[in-house]
């Protein structure tokens, strides 16, 4: 079967703090995927830039701050961003196709398999599918802002075999290169600790976004459903090659031992819950410690209007969230039997499963957050 690679490309590393493309980069960005897939790889690219590629045609002198600012600068690079990659790619006789998605996109499973979907077809037909966030459609509070998460999840999404993410940088240090020259390359990581955050800072230039804290993040969402992460910078012939063939010039992250399944990975990264239930000492307990699903006399309060299928936060008794599941109960129906025992609620109600939430539909909140602070 042939290796799937998905490939990000910040915008650092295609434009300059002037704002417009850099053509060079984009070529050379375009011969390295293209020898990419000639080696027998699936290549899909997330590429960041519609911002920084437009603002300076709109006539700002720097990035703009304001969301619709920015809104309408992606608008015009993201053309500016697909009409050249397409003719570089053209060069190799290779055919790009543009993907734009939001946050929200990923709540729903239609749309992620629709998704998914076109991006197969792509791929089967030896297309490279360009994806970026849907600027003009997506606000503050839902955006991914940066494209490093989107690239985890696409990366989850494809069943990838390796994630790879190109910046400015050759890889995380122990502090920001740029402030710090005392900073050390860290070679490896095998998990990621709440350490590797505080390390982490923002970004260096004025046109990227994310810095070190979301590349983190992504590799953590891509290691949780077991694809290696590389972080690093590839600037000459063969670097991206070097860099899927594990010696490039940058940071690898090792994929997890224990993976996430998607329904789990939809669940802890995807999905936006619905409402929230309460639980006491003893159900926190089995849920947390015990591999057991949560059942309806654990339960102190409901919160939410939400349905069979939503996805429910669950709080222990100080009110903390320990993690979030599939409900099996309307809101109102939960409430009338919260606290009782389950022959009681059998004599009640007629419910397909007595579980509140089925272990097999649970994610704590360790699993899909390191930090809390994230
Ligand atoms: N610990 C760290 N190690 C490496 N880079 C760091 C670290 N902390 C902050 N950075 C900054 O992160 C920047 C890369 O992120 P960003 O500017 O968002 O790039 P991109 O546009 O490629 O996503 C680097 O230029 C660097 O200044
Ligand atoms: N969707 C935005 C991405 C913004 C951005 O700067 O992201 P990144 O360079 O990955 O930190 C764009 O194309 O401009």
């Amino acid at each position: 079967m042939q290796q799937r690679i998905v490939v990000k490309i910040g915008s650092s590393s295609l434009t300059s703090d002037a704002g417009g493309l850099n053509p060079a980069p984009i070529a050379y960005f375009a011969a390295e995927l293209a020898r990419l897939q000639q080696n027998g790889f699936e290549v899909v690219l997330v590429t960041s830039g519609a911002v920084a590629a437009g603002f300076s045609f709109l006539g700002y002198k720097t990035r703009p701050k304001l969301l619709h600012e920015k809104q309408a600068a992606a608008s015009v690079g993201q053309a500016l961003l697909m009409r050249a990659y397409q003719e570089a790619f053209h060069q190799y006789g290779i055919g790009a196709a543009q993907i734009l998605l939001t946050r929200d996109d990923f709540t729903s499973r239609k749309r992620v398999s629709n998704a998914t979907a076109t991006m197969e077809e792509l791929l089967r037909r030896g297309f490279i599918p360009i994806i970026n966030e849907n600027d003009t459609v997506s606000v503050d509070e839902i955006k991914f802002g940066d494209n490093d998460t989107l690239s985890a999840l696409v990366a989850n999404l494809l069943k990838a075999g390796q994630l790879i993410i190109i910046t400015d940088t050759d890889g995380l240090y122990t502090d920001d290169p740029r402030k710090n020259k005392d900073a050390r390359r860290i070679e490896r990581v095998d998990e990621i600790s709440d350490e590797l955050y505080r390390i982490a800072g923002g970004s260096g230039s004025s046109v990227g976004t994310g810095g070190m804290r979301s590349k983190i993040e992504a590799a953590r969402i891509a290691m949780r459903g077991g694809i290696p992460v590389f972080v690093g910078r590839a600037t000459e012939p063969h670097d991206l090659r070097l860099a899927a063939e594990g010696n490039g010039r940058g940071t690898y992250f090792s994929a997890a031992d224990h993976t996430l399944s998607i329904k789990k990975q939809w669940v802890g990264f995807h999905s936006v819950p619905q409402g929230k239930v309460t639980v006491d000492q003893g159900a926190e307990n089995a849920l947390l410690s015990g591999g057991k699903s949560l059942l309806p006399a654990g339960v102190t309060a409901v919160e939410g209007d939400f349905h069979p299928g939503d996805v429910i936060e669950v709080c222990g008794e100080d009110g903390s969230v320990i993690g979030r599941g599939v409900a099996n109960y309307v809101a109102w129906q939960l409430q009338a039997v919260m606290g009782l025992g389950t022959g009681e609620i059998q004599r009640r109600v007629e419910v397909p499963r007595i579980e509140v939430i089925h272990r097999d539909e649970w994610v704590t909140l360790q699993a899909y957050r390191a930090s809390q602070n994230t």
